[in-house]
Order: structure tokens, then C-alpha cells, then sequence
């Protein structure tokens, strides 16, 4: 088990002591009903639809869930219990379409665009390649390489490595993206993260003299604005793209919690909530994404990183 002393933050995601200690094969777990991989890491397949689900368990009492399928965190509990993420009540769990919720990756497309709406990375199996413990944080590496499924998209060779590290108070993920083509590419990128919220009571701040494009009333052409207020609420439709946004916002969920929510690379941000367009479930949740809306190009062999990090007080 490798150890550090270092508190986790954005910043320890560039330890060199958090080294993998061990790989494995997703298909060696696949027979077995739950089993440890590591320590405070066990993946199952008693999870919904019984897809292979990996669950965290962190020594401070938190925990945290992620399907393959998607390589969607689903679920993120803090000590308390209380899991300030949301899926969906129409979410399926079949592979016909990607997990409504948690924190889907939007990849190699947010759109809306040429693919189809937020790419493919959502809808395909994502691999664990490496699993340790640290200090009682549990840590995973999943890994995305493109298939027939991908090729028939977007044809090009790539690698995205996904990092999550669950500590007592925080989630953290790096995503690394890889061209591993012989010719050069480009993607635009978001993590599409659902918080569990009383919406009524919800605020997002730090967005203040972001340049804006709204997607109200159309997706496909935006309005240019310019955000003038300290805290944005949502009594209505929300779709707002956020450019060059800073690098720590603060939501309020209106259920009592305060999140921070911090990033490197993620250079935009998009604020949704669906109102009416989804009355069974919009008062209960948010969705603050980080994002990459104007495209990161890599040549070959070169990658593009990007780190996330919740956290609560
Ligand atoms: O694909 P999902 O999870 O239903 O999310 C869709 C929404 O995702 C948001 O990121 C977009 O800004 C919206 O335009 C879109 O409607």
C-alpha cells in the first residue's frame, strides 16, 4: 500500500507517491458476485440491472459507486450518509442508454454537434486498471479506448484514463486523454455532474462576469451574454454554457450542504436544470458541469488533463 501524509486535493493528483499498486482485469471480477479488489474498493454485480458496479468505501466514512458502464459515479455519501449525488428516476441500467445522472462524462463531444448529444463515452464499458488504498482513501483507474462502437463516430485511436479518489470529505478525478492516433484530433469534453438538490433553495456562485451562452430557447444558437449576478437561482429553465470560468465555484443544494466544487483544465462551466421538461424529478437536482466547450486538439501522442474535486466544509 503506498502512504502519503499530504491531505487529498486537486493538487495531490500530481503526488508521485500515489503510484498504482495494482492492475486488474475487469473480466477476472465479472463471475463473481462482490468481491475486493483492494482495500476499501470492491466491485459487484448486484448493483441495478446488474452491471458490474464498483463501490468505495473510504476509512472516514464515506463511499462512493461507479459503473463501468459509462465509467458513471453514481453515487458520492459523505459521512453523514447523505449522497449529494442524484440519478435519475427514469435512469436505465441496460446499456440502451447512458445512466441519467451521477457524474456522466460528456466525450469527445458536449454538443449538440455532429455526434450524438454528448458523445460516446457514456455509453461504453470502461475498464478498471488499477485499484489501491492510500492512507484509507481509496483510489481507481479506469481506461476508455476506442472500438468499433467509437470508430463508427469518431474514427480515431485514443486513451482516456479516469482517475477518482474518494477521501472523507471529498471526491477527486483526473481524466487524461491520449491521442494514440497517427493523425491529429479534437474533442470538447464535460463532466455532467447531477447534485442532489431542493432546487427551489439552490445557488450557484463565483460565476460572475463569465461570458455566457444560453441555450434557451435554442441549443443550437446560443446567446451571447454576460453573467452580472453573485448567485444564480433557478426559478425556471436553465441551460447555460459559462466561458473561461474560475477554477472553484460553490453550489448550495438547498438541503442544508455547501460543495465546493474545484477543477484544473476545465476551462467552462454549464448550469441545467430541465424544469417542466422533466416535472416528475427537476425540483430534486442540478446539474453543475465542469467543461471544455471549445476543443482541446492533440497530435499524436500528445494527452490533455483535466481534475475535478468536490469536497464539502
Ligand atoms: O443527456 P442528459 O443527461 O439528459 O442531459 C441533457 C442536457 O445536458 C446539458 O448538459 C445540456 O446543456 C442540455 O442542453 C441537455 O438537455
Amino acid at each position: 500500500m503506498a502512504m502519503v501524509s499530504m491531505p487529498f486535493s486537486v493538487r495531490s493528483l500530481n503526488s508521485p507517491n500515489l503510484r498504482p499498486t495494482k492492475r486488474y482485469s475487469v473480466m477476472a471480477f465479472a463471475a463473481s458476485r462482490k468481491e475486493a479488489v483492494s482495500v476499501g474498493v470492491k466491485i459487484t454485480t448486484q448493483g441495478e440491472g446488474h452491471l458490474p458496479k464498483l463501490v468505495l468505501t473510504s476509512d472516514g466514512g464515506s463511499e462512493a459507486e461507479i459503473y463501468l458502464f459509462g465509467g458513471c459515479i453514481t453515487s458520492w455519501k459523505v459521512p453523514s450518509g447523505r449522497d449529494l449525488l442524484f440519478v435519475r428516476p427514469d435512469a436505465v441500467f441496460d446499456k440502451t442508454k447512458p445512466i441519467s445522472g451521477g457524474i456522466p462524462h460528456c466525450f469527445p463531444q458536449f454538443g449538440p454537434g455532429k455526434m450524438q448529444q454528448h458523445g460516446f463515452a457514456r455509453n461504453m464499458d470502461w475498464s478498471l486498471v488499477e485499484s489501491e488504498n492510500v492512507e484509507g482513501n481509496p483510489i481507481v483507474t479506469l481506461e476508455l479506448k476506442d472500438g468499433p462502437y467509437s470508430r463508427a463516430m469518431w474514427d480515431f485511436s485514443f486513451l482516456a484514463r479516469y482517475k477518482v479518489i474518494l477521501s472523507t470529505k471529498s471526491i477527486s478525478t483526473e481524466l487524461i486523454v491520449t491521442n494514440t492516433d497517427n493523425k491529429p484530433f479534437s474533442f470538447s469534453s464535460a463532466l455532467h455532474t447531477y447534485f442532489r438538490a431542493s432546487i427551489s433553495g439552490v445557488s450557484v456562485k463565483g460565476l460572475k462576469g463569465c461570458k455566457t451562452l444560453n441555450k434557451d430557447p435554442d441549443p443550437k444558437n446560443p446567446i451571447k451574454g454576460r453573467e452580472e449576478r453573485d448567485a444564480i437561482i433557478f426559478p425556471g429553465f436553465v441551460d447555460c454554457i459559462y466561458l473561461d470560468a474560475p477554477e472553484e465555484l460553490h453550489l448550495h443544494n438547498g438541503l442544508g450542504d455547501v460543495i465546493s466544487i474545484e477543477n484544473t483544465n476545465w476551462s467552462d462551466a454549464v448550469l441545467w436544470n430541465p424544469h417542466l421538461q422533466m416535472e416528475a424529478c427537476y425540483k430534486d437536482f442540478v446539474c453543475v458541469e465542469n467543461a471544455k466547450i471549445g476543443t482541446v486538439q492533440l497530435e499524436p501522442k500528445q494527452s490533455w488533463r483535466a481534475t475535478q474535486h468536490l469536497s464539502i466544509a
